[in-house]
């Protein structure tokens, strides 16, 4: 197995389809010959060609065949220089547990206003109506 030592620098070269290397637990895989094939879409693996990939890897929860194919995939170890970014935050839109609790959350108290606001019109329209009823009536 390879043993190359690459700086962040060096990965970040790295960074087309035709050419794409990718950072995960301070291991560098070269993903080239597998965008084309992974079953998450090559849009994904572009997004972090020549960088830290490893929290994205990570929040998909990729299964140990995934591991398996990462581990074919190594071309060497990063040498982390002070400075160097740190893992990239996951791509919105990727599939991250964490990422829909908190939209969930964010939309509920919405939702909960709409709800309140909607019932009190609907409330003081039925009253009003019923005024309206009562006064033709009269
Ligand atoms: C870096 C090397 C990567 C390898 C070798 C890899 C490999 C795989 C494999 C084998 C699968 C099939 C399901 C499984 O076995 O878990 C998969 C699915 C998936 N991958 Fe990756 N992946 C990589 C990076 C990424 C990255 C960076 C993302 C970014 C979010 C990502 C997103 C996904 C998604 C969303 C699926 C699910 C597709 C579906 O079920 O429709 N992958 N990946």
């Amino acid at each position: 197995m390879a043993t190359k030592e690459l700086t962040y620098q060096d990965v970040a070269e790295h960074n087309t389809k035709k050419d794409l290397y990718v950072v995960v637990h301070d291991q560098v895989y070269d993903c080239t010959k597998f965008v084309d094939e992974h079953p998450g879409g090559e849009e994904v693996l572009l997004d972090v060609a020549g960088q830290d990939a490893t929290e994205a890897f990570e929040d998909v929860g990729h299964s140990d065949e995934a591991r398996e194919t990462l581990d074919q995939l190594k071309v060497g170890t990063l040498k982390r220089n002070p400075g160097d970014p740190k893992p990239k935050t996951p791509v919105p839109g990727a599939v991250s547990p964490a990422a829909n609790n908190s939209a969930a959350t964010g939309l509920g108290v919405g939702v909960y206003a709409i709800l309140v606001l909607g019932g009190a019109i609907g409330y003081f329209a039925y009253q009003y109506l019923q005024q309206q009823q009562a006064a033709q009536s009269a």
